[in-house]
């Protein structure tokens, strides 16, 4: 039984990914609330209005989720808790929170954890962190079409996007909740083609067998 989290950038593939692993490996798929979230396009209409509303929505959605998928020790997990910092610190330090809404939301992260860390499971097994380029990201932002997410819509959202890439690699390095690996999102195209798709999946179940989480002779539940 695994938890296994995925992490990247906006459009990097994480809800995609997360279809085809939890289907692969026979578990149960966890995805960010985004189409029904109300308050996402409140957000990027009025970004310092809402940063800190919108991290707290998220931050709630991620905890629920994280316990739910520790719990049932079972599920491929789209983006989770442990990046949702990632996100409001780059938000506060470009002016889009006050002192006492950074000061509220640490302090309602280390709450959430402490409760993490009480849980009998308290870590997913694995971390699958999809890497990639800016252009990249923002062509897969356009191929998905949402409109407020597009440069069209605002276009200082290039310099968000670009920001938000760099602030991955020292999270990437800090992360230690579990064992990690990467997956080249700018070279394999794991909707486009059958044989990278298949490479993506050898190269987690490898980790998996490497880590014990995984028999030596698993096959997988579902070959497409
Ligand atoms: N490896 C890939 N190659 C080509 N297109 C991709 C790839 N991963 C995702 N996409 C496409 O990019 C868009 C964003 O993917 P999505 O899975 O929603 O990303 P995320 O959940 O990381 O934001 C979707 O239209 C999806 O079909
Ligand atoms: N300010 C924040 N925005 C977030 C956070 N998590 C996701 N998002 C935004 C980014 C995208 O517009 C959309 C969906 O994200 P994907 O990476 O799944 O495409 O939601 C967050 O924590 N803070």
């Amino acid at each position: 039984m695994t938890v296994i989290v995925l992490s990247g950038p906006i459009g990097a593939g994480k809800s995609s990914l997360t279809g085809i692993l939890s289907k692969y490996l026979g578990t149960n798929p966890f995805y960010e609330s985004v189409d029904d979230n109300p308050v996402l396009p409140l957000f990027y209409e009025n970004p310092k209005k809402y940063a800190f509303l919108l991290q707290v929505y998220f931050l709630n959605t991620r905890f629920q989720s994280i316990k739910a998928a520790l719990t049932d020790d079972n599920n491929v997990l789209d983006r989770s808790i442990y990046e949702d910092a990632l996100f409001f610190q780059m938000n506060a330090d470009i002016g889009r929170a006050t002192k006492e809404e950074v000061d509220t939301y640490y302090e309602l992260l280390h709450n959430m954890m402490s409760e993490l860390d009480r849980m009998p499971k308290k870590n997913p097994d694995l971390l699958v962190h999809i890497d990639v380029s800016y252009d990249t990201m923002l062509k897969r932002i356009q191929k998905r079409g949402r409109n407020y997410e597009q440069l069209s819509y605002d276009p200082s959202l290039e310099d968000y996007y670009k920001r938000l890439l760099r602030y991955y690699k020292p999270w990437y390095e800090k992360y230690d909740y579990s064992p990690k690996m990467t997956i080249d999102g700018d070279k394999l195209d794991f909707m486009a083609s059958e044989e990278d798709r298949q490479e993506v999946l050898n190269q987690i179940v490898a980790k998996l067998k490497e880590m014990g989480k995984l028999d030596e002779n698993w096959k997988p539940n579902l070959v497409k």
